[in-house]
């Protein structure tokens, strides 16, 4: 699942100017907290911001609040340009170092490939960037930013809306008395106090839209692979299957990203497992639905009413059966669309974009990082030991145990300041997150993601006497609170503590709670804790034997002779159950535990 240690984080494709740009000034988040042991004097700072010898020009594409304008205006020429054709996007963009969309722009590669280099950063308005080729970003170097939060009440509120104004017929009625008529047989609702509604996608949106359904009456459902069942709990609303939600809802409401797993997501086979008679509301994408196929299930009977904001191609073709369709409410992409949401992801993308042209890293954004290479070249032996502590720090938290709380310290002769620790501490972020969840953590994100999941993570300077050659002797992440599926990995002071060093450009692991170890951290792990006697690791290492596992590095670490012990075992393949249970069956072992780092 995780990409490798020199993934995203080590191999930004950037060209020089945005590297200038944008490498500078990287603010802490304000969920970290560093601590200095001792004090030393500050050498000078690594990084200066590279002024600009003329304002930059943004390129607004789409309308914008004018609170955000404002905002842009003291800082850059901003020249809105609403309604361009693609071919003049592409004419213009060569003059911008920013751009600031909607969803009506597509931002696709031939955009990135016309601006020769010279755009920085592409600002989204609000939250779907299925509208810019993130891709074609990165390897431009440019940076994306949108505007995640400032629109989420007013999209649940449309779908609010939609739910409400489709039971009770209410845009047909209003154009049949418009008409001349009055048709109050017609136009007979349904109820909605009782009734499920299933929320497909428990974000932002779809939490608030299922919190004001629970205010409705109605019994709420919701499907989301990566959604934290104690958060859905909290809301009174359960976590259940795709199957379960749509077989057993009388109304779906989505709100999912369009990707390409939730691509046409509902389609006939789905439809056809739904209950006859459910009701399809759509603020998320036009693209998750099979239009077609929902066509189909209209006039079979399957589905009795859908209301949809949005559209596979926007705006819909005039005759489009759908759009046409007398038991269909449609509305044109109205759900951001609200005096107050306007304005607020104006400022939010505002300041992102200002932010990201002074050479701020941005909170929200969404691409890859950009990293002078300088810095990634020094730290990369340590970038990669800071993923693999973190990978195997939260492994071996036990399972129910939520991660809240993490300690992160850095030993190093370096002063402070000439000691950038914000790759190190995403990485450690990463490697804590990416094993538990399907999030992608890089080093833009990092931050911005250990706070969204409540994840507070302290670092801790320990300042070496001796060679700042180096820039750390070791690192040790330690996580407070929690249980330990291996018991021997908490410390005396209670945490989780792993601790790791770089020995001729590998990580290792140098001490697993009390005990200190030497384990190569580059294939997979196993610890033991076993009494100490003589005959351990031959029997450990022949049960490993028989079954054609490799072992890379052995380690014993202990308290005192023939008392406890702490093996660590590092591996080239996976050891089968039946491997791991004959370990775990040998009589000295006390406890084992299987890593993948
Ligand atoms: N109509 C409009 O004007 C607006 C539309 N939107 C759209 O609403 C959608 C949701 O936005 P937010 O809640 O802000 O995003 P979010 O990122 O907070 O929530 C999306 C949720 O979908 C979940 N998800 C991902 N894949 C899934 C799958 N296969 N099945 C079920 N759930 C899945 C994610 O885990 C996440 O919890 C997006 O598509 C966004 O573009 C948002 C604002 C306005
Ligand atoms: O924020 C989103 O994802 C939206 O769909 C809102 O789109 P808009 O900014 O109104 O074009």
């Amino acid at each position: 699942m995780a990409a490798s240690a020199s993934s995203n984080l080590l191999t930004p494709s950037v060209n020089k100017q945005s590297l200038s740009s944008l490498s500078s000034k990287l603010p802490l988040s304000s969920c970290f907290s560093v601590t200095l042991r001792r004090r030393r004097t500050a050498a000078a700072p690594r990084f200066v911001v590279v002024s600009m010898d003329a304002k930059p020009t943004v390129l607004v594409a789409e309308k914008l609040g004018e609170a955000g304008l404002d905002l842009l205006k003291d800082f850059a020429n901003v020249d809105c340009s609403y309604n361009l054709s693609p071919e003049e996007l592409c004419t213009k963009i060569s003059l911008c170092d920013a751009l600031i969309v909607r969803s009506g722009t597509k931002v696709n590669r031939e955009v990135f490939e016309s601006s020769g280099g010279r755009l920085k950063v592409v600002g989204r308005a609000g939250v779907g960037i299925d509208n810019v080729d993130l891709a074609a970003a990165t390897e431009h170097g440019c940076l994306v930013v949108n505007a995640p939060t400032a629109n989420t009440v007013a999209a649940a509120e449309h779908g609010i809306a939609l739910l409400t104004a489709m039971a009770r017929n209410i845009a047909q009625a209003d154009a049949s008395v418009k008409a001349g008529k009055w048709q109050r047989n017609k136009y007979v609702g349904v109820s909605l106090v009782g009734k499920t509604l299933a929320v497909m996608g428990f974000g932002k949106v779809g939490s608030e839209v299922a919190r004001r359904a629970k205010g409705l009456g109605m019994h709420v459902i919701a499907h989301d692979p990566y959604a934290p069942a104690d958060r859905a709990r909290a809301i009174g609303v359960e976590l259940v299957s795709f199957d379960e939600a749509i077989a057993t809802a009388d109304f779906i409401s989505l709100h999912m990203p369009l990707t390409p797993t939730t691509s046409k997501i509902l389609n006939d086979e789905t439809f056809a497992k739904m209950k006859k008679g459910v009701r399809i509301i759509n603020v998320a994408r036009g693209g998750v639905i099979d239009e077609e196929a929902l066509v189909k299930a209209l006039d079979a009977g399957i589905v009795a009413q859908a209301a949809l904001d949005v559209f596979t191609v926007e705006p819909p073709p005039k005759d489009s059966k759908l759009i046409q369709h007398e038991r269909v409410t449609v509305t044109p992409h109205l759900g951001a669309s609200t005096m107050e949401a306007q304005e607020g992801v104006a400022i939010e993308v505002a300041e992102a974009v200002v932010g990201a042209l002074k050479g701020e890293l941005a909170a929200t954004a969404v691409n890859a990082p950009m990293v002078p290479a300088e810095v990634l070249a020094e730290l990369k032996p340590f970038v990669v030991l800071a993923e693999k502590l973190g990978r195997l720090a939260v492994q071996l938290v036990a399972g129910g145990s939520g991660v809240k709380s993490v300690k992160v310290t850095y030993a190093s002769a370096r002063a402070p300041d000439d000691l950038d620790t914000r790759v190190l501490r995403a990485m450690i972020t990463k490697g804590l997150i990416e094993p538990i969840s399907s999030v992608f953590v890089n080093l833009v994100n990092a931050d911005f993601t250990a706070k969204q999941r409540g994840l507070r993570i302290s670092e801790e300077r320990i300042i070496l006497d001796g060679s700042p050659e180096s820039p750390l002797e070791f690192i040790q992440v330690q996580i407070a609170n929690v249980e330990s599926r291996f018991a021997s990995a908490i410390s005396e002071s209670g945490e989780i503590k792993v601790e790791g060093r770089v020995k001729d450009g590998i990580p290792h692991l140098t001490r697993v709670g009390s005990f200190e170890v030497d384990v190569s951290l580059e294939g997979s792990i196993i610890l033991c804790r076993q009494v100490d006697q003589p005959g351990m690791i031959g029997k450990v290492g022949s049960v490993l034997g028989e079954e054609n596992v490799n072992i890379s590095f052995m380690s014993v670490g202990r308290f005192a002779p023939r008392n406890q012990a702490v093996m660590a075992i590092g591996v080239d393949e996976q050891p089968s159950k039946e491997v791991l249970k004959k370990i775990g069956d040998i009589p000295a072992i006390e406890e084992f535990v299987f890593i993948k780092v």
